[in-house]
């Protein structure tokens, strides 16, 4: 059934660093989300946030250079809806589409700010991360939830939220499709390792916070293998950990390494918690994945391209919004899912020069990092400039 009066779908995503000089900024934006770090006290959320992000910026500022300068992931995203709207167009279902991005340009703010001018009636709200984490889906969910709060008017217009939706057949259909045309390419397809690598989150998110995104992650995994029906053996880990605490394991680099030791020649890599080519699949799986595991043997190491506006993916997505808009709403109450302030969750090693100090942050820690932001705003010659952060 086609629905009636003006439609709109939100697609929600991270964002990327359009250019160099965005990467500090853009990580700056990342960590100030209490959903991201999680911290005792709100107010070392944006101290903290610059101290992280100005020892980080150099680093991930040459790995967006090593990907062309920028990330791919607003250009993705911005195809990925035309493509929606012009499918769900052939199914007789009108709908503007929105993009949302979390810390980076277009923002969720201005997003809404459209939502709003274009006065729609029913908005879908689909992330384009198929399964859940607190760190992703549900920290976007958390400040439509905030914007709706602070604007009576949005409270006229009917919304529904997808929390996550990697069981959509279609989804499923495009990944495997992608991962057999993958396999032809290899001289003996049945006996290529398949390798899932889903983005990492840290253990506590999962064994104290109760998000779902591993349970998720491992459904999903199950599903596709089902989906593709072949005979290949299958590995799932996780990648891109940040900071010294313990995230989901295995880890990617050493379930690779632990493959290239049993003997493992052909390894088709396949990226599992995102729908667009970004950094973490064109730097880190591209390139420092597969040094990896070139070093521990794996000569042939190939990895599926990201669904980007893949067909039959842009029809899962049309099947998901005419589903959404003909089934009750759900509200963001029914699909933020608590999450307790239980632990600092330190991101980055502090690196005093040449010394990797700290393995865990601590309360003491922080503290002395924001006294010394401090003197370092009050004197621009603080201690961040004598050892050579700044
Ligand atoms: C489902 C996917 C993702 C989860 C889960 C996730 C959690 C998560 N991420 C960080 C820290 C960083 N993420 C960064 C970039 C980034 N993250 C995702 C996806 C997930 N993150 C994507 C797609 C991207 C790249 C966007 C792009 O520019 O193409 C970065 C910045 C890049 C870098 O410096 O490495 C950081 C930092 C944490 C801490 C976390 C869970 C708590
Ligand atoms: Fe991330
Ligand atoms: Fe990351």
């Amino acid at each position: 059934m086609v629905a009636m009066g003006r439609v709109g779908v939100l697609l929600l995503n991270l964002g990327g660093p359009d250019n160099l000089e965005d990467v500090r900024p853009f990580l700056f934006n990342l960590f100030a989300d209490p959903e991201i770090i999680r911290l005792p006290f709100s107010w070392m959320q944006k101290p903290l946030a610059w101290l992280i992000s100005t020892m980080r910026a150099k680093k991930s500022q040459e790995n967006y250079r090593q990907i062309g300068g920028g990330s791919p992931l607003r250009h993705i995203t911005e195809a990925q809806a035309q493509a929606l709207q012009e499918t769900l167009k052939q199914q007789g279902q009108e709908a503007n589409i929105y993009v949302g991005m979390r810390y980076w340009h277009p923002f969720t703010e201005e997003a809404i700010a459209h939502v709003k001018r274009d006065r729609i009636e029913h908005l879908v709200i689909l992330p384009l991360y198929p399964q859940f984490s607190i760190s992703t889906s549900g920290s976007s969910f958390r400040l439509l939830e905030q914007l709706w709060q602070d604007d009576a008017k949005l409270n006229q217009l009917e919304y529904t939220v997808i929390p996550s939706w990697y069981q959509e057949p279609g989804y499923l259909q495009a990944m495997a499709d992608l991962i057999d045309q993958e396999l032809q390419r290899f001289d003996h397809p049945d006996a290529v390792h398949i390798f899932f690598s889903a983005h990492g989150v840290p253990s506590s998110y999962v064994t104290e916070a109760g998000d779902p995104y591993q349970q998720e992650i491992e459904h999903c995994t199950d599903l596709i293998m089902q989906t593709l029906n072949r005979p290949n053996a299958h590995t799932l880990a996780y990648q891109s950990r940040v900071g010294p605490v313990e995230w989901l394991q295995p880890y990617t680099e050493d379930a690779l390494k632990e493959l290239g030791n049993q003997g493992v020649k052909d390894l088709l890599v396949v990226p599992i918690s995102f729908v667009s080519e970004h950094i973490e699949t064109l730097q880190e799986v591209d390139i420092e994945y597969r040094e990896i595991a070139e070093e521990a043997g794996i000569h042939n190491f190939q990895r599926v391209p990201a669904l980007n506006t893949h067909p039959i993916f842009i029809e899962s997505l049309a099947t998901l919004v005419v589903d959404a808009l003909n089934t009750p709403p759900r509200t963001f109450a029914e699909v933020v899912r608590p999450s307790k302030k239980v632990k600092m969750y330190p991101q980055e090693r502090w690196e005093w020069g040449m010394t990797t100090a700290a393995e865990v942050w601590n309360g003491r820690l922080a503290m002395i990092g924001f006294l010394a932001l401090v003197l370092e705003l009050i004197s621009g010659q603080g201690p961040l400039h004598f050892v050579g952060l700044l």
